[in-house]
């Protein structure tokens, strides 16, 4: 292994990663998120293979990238799905719902390896339960002004402002930030891939 690639323009899934200790680039992907899939870890995965491959595409005539990560989070609650915010009317619709209950965040995360000049996509997707107590509208349109929703699944970020309202949470904290990295070393090394012993 001798490149290692993150494909998304995330400020927090490249802390994430940097985490980890292992030296990578980053490429952002420039397709459109779109499915017609409803069930959210399939969306999830999805989107997620989407984006490794439309960055794979944009690296064909580079230098051997050997591993290319691509990653997605939606929000799901009561069985749809919630991405980012539109505008700020839509962030307070989604926090309103979210509020003194409980919803899911999903992950994708698709690691596309190139072996003997062929990219072959691993895909996998982890849950995470968050329950909020309750908030007020006042609350919310305070939050709302901080403009922190805008780019996020949900319309909040768990390790930012809205913190402060988790009631509880299930499963992996950094799954709900954008990129479940625990499970990512994991696969990997299932995968026999020492991501360590890559480089830039
Ligand atoms: C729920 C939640 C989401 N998020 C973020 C993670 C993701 O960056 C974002 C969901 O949007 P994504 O479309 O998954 O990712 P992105 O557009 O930020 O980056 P790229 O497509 O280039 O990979 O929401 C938080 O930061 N905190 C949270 O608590």
């Amino acid at each position: 292994m001798e490149k290692i690639v993150l494909a998304s323009g995330s400020p927090r899934r490249k802390e994430l990663l940097a985490r980890t200790g292992v030296d990578f680039s980053v490429v952002v992907s420039n397709g459109e998120e779109n499915t017609n899939l409803t069930d959210p870890a399939e969306t999830v995965e999805k989107l997620s293979q989407d984006k490794a491959i439309s960055v794979a595409d944009r690296l064909e005539n580079e230098s051997e990238p050997c591993l290319i990560i691509g990653a997605d989070t939606v929000v799901a609650f009561e069985g749809k799905i919630l991405g980012k915010p539109s505008d700020e009317e839509d962030a307070l619709d989604t926090l309103l719902k979210l509020q003194g209950k409980s919803h899911q965040v999903y992950t994708g995360v698709t690691l596309l390896v190139k072996e003997q000049g062929i990219w072959k996509p691993y895909t996998f997707s982890e849950r995470t339960d968050v329950e909020f107590y309750p908030v007020s509208r006042e609350e919310l349109l305070e939050y709302i002004k901080t403009g922190e929703p805008m780019d996020k699944a949900g319309s909040y970020g768990i390790q930012g402002k809205f913190g402060i309202y988790v009631k509880g949470i299930c499963g992996d904290y950094n799954n709900v930030v954008g990129l479940p990295v625990g499970r990512l070393i994991y696969e990997l090394k299932k995968m026999k891939i020492n991501i360590r012993g890559m480089r830039k």
